[in-house]
């Protein structure tokens, strides 16, 4: 990770990944451990009306980017900020020193979103979403690499271990008088006090709370099928094979995203794992045709590598994959 000293006396840390990663979790033990301010955007969109209505479809508020960069310019110039969020590209790059990547085993994803009651399309997209890194991906383009870390979050341990990492990190921050993070209680006092609700920051507490007491709820799994190929004549052909066989098929937004101009309006980007399907919807209608395409797109791993998915309610969870590559 960079240390960079500007004219912050203290830096700040964007903590980004899929929803259920475990980011309001994390953050909530990080601030009252080196007594940063927690800044949890979605909460922070609905406080303040930072959006653009509600989209019933993706089931989540239109979060209008540039009220949100307004509202948070001066308190990041300040610095002492840990930013929680599940996109992060359109944040400015100079606001943050280190950028965080939670990340979590796929199977224990499923179990959390399910027990918050995702409806499928919702819960799907955010599991494809993990599975093809968005978040990652989107955080090495979006800020300079050596700032971006990638951290699991599968278990109470994991946390525990990134607070202390990343208390290590600020405190050894360099800025230019003091230390920046102020020693503050100890990680795992802190983990225990967010359990039994006592502490200070209570969203954290409280979905602890809810993790825990739903425990035991989690529905049936659908059969997840992912497919690795190199080209889109393959991709059509299995997904009308599986179609015929009863499957609700997905595609990956990550190979569409790729092979598309990003948006800029911040309505169709999709920074957000909840706009990934409005976006998927728009940009595959924009993705050349088989026969439209160059000999190079036709077979290029980078672009098609990774295509889609399956979910079907009838049988347990597997995991098939089929690895295809052209020399
Ligand atoms: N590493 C972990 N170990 C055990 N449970 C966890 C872990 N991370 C998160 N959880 C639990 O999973 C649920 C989701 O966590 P949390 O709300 O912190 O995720 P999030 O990434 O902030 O989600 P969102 O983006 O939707 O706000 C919570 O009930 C939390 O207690």
């Amino acid at each position: 990770m960079v240390q960079e000293s500007g004219k912050r006396k203290k830096p700040n840390i964007l903590v980004t990944g899929t929803p259920g990663t475990g980011k309001t979790t994390t953050c909530t033990a990080l601030a009252e451990a080196i007594e940063f301010h927690h800044i949890n955007v979605g909460e922070l969109v609905k406080e303040k009306n930072l959006h653009d209505g509600w989209d019933d479809e993706l089931d989540c508020y239109v979060l209008n980017e540039d009220l949100v960069c307004d509202e948070l310019e001066d308190v990041m110039e300040a610095g002492g900020n840990i930013v929680d969020y599940h996109g992060c590209d359109f944040f400015p790059e100079r606001w943050f020193d280190c950028v965080v990547v939670l990340q979590t085993d796929n199977t224990i994803l499923y179990d959390r979103l399910s027990r918050r009651g995702y409806k499928d399309s919702k819960l799907s997209n955010n599991i494809e979403c993990e599975i093809f890194q968005v978040l990652l991906e989107e955080a090495k383009e979006s800020y300079q690499e050596d700032k971006v870390i990638g951290l699991k979050s599968d278990t109470i341990e994991d946390i525990s271990r990134n607070v202390a990492t990343l208390t290590d990190w600020v405190r050894n921050w360099p800025c230019p008088s003091q230390r920046c993070g102020k020693r503050g209680r100890p990680v795992e006092e802190i983990l225990n006090s967010i359990k039994s609700g006592t502490a200070k920051h209570k969203e954290g507490a409280r979905r602890m709370e809810a993790s825990e007491s739903e425990e035991g709820e989690v529905p049936q799994r659908n059969a997840t099928f992912f497919f690795y190929h190199p080209c889109y004549f393959l991709e059509d052909a299995l997904k009308a094979l599986f179609k015929c066989l009863g499957f609700q098929i997905g595609t990956n937004t990550r190979a569409h995203k790729r092979s598309t101009m990003k948006p800029s309006n911040s309505e169709e980007n999709p920074s957000t794992p909840e706009n990934n399907a409005s976006y998927e919807q728009k940009t595959s209608q924009d993705v050349p045709s088989y026969a439209e395409q160059s000999d190079d797109q036709k077979c290029s791993t980078s672009q098609n590598f990774v295509s889609f998915y399956l979910f079907s309610h009838q049988i347990p969870l597997f995991i098939i994959t089929f690895q295809y590559i052209y020399f």
